[in-house]
């Protein structure tokens, strides 16, 4: 049985934190949805902020552990965006920081989608608008839920964000007990 919100999960190695779901909000009110589908990919929904409504599955991404129970995590998207996380699991926070090319402060609305169905809008708009100056966002984050949805599990991130989401999946309402999805 999967763990549903063990918020009192201890991590020690890379093994830990791959198959991991979390939740959490940045300092400056953005709230995300992140999942470690494997060693190497990622999946997330975003509920707040700037791009609130965007949702991405099989984002290449450089997952490492510095030292004990601490993560790194940095990839570059196909809008040009580019981002760092550094996971503290332990102390339920993280810190992030997300470099966005002047078009996607300028339009994000275009970047509010599943990206994965519009690869080639990302690609003209990114050559399209301009890239600098970028505006980077660094913001520690507080993490609200830690799920052990396993590796590989492609029902954790399978909708796109509706308003009450995070709420319901913290609530233990929206996956079942082996971590698939309760209303398909
Ligand atoms: C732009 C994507 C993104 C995904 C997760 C996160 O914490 C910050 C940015």
């Amino acid at each position: 049985m999967a763990d549903l919100n063990n918020m009192n999960k201890k991590f020690k190695t890379l093994d830990d934190f791959v198959g991991t779901h979390f939740i959490y909000t940045y300092d400056n009110g953005w709230e995300y949805e992140w999942y470690c589908k494997n060693d190497h990919t990622v999946d997330y929904r975003i509920h707040g902020g700037m791009v609130a409504g965007r949702w991405v599955k099989d984002q290449e991404a450089h997952i490492n552990m510095l030292t004990e129970g601490i993560y790194k995590i940095a990839w570059t998207e196909p809008t040009g965006t580019d981002v760092a996380l550094d996971f503290v699991p332990n102390e339920h926070k993280l810190n992030g920081t997300i470099f966005f090319p002047k078009w996607v402060e300028d339009h994000p609305e275009i970047t509010v989608c599943f990206q994965n169905e519009h690869i080639d809008l990302m690609h003209e708009s990114r050559e399209k608008y301009e890239t600098y100056p970028k505006l980077v966002v660094p913001e520690f984050a507080t993490i609200t839920y830690m799920g052990d949805a396993g590796a590989d599990n492609e029902e954790v991130i399978a909708e796109a964000p509706y308003e009450g989401m995070t709420d319901d999946i913290r609530d233990g309402k929206y996956y079942t007990e082996d971590y698939r999805r309760i209303n398909k």
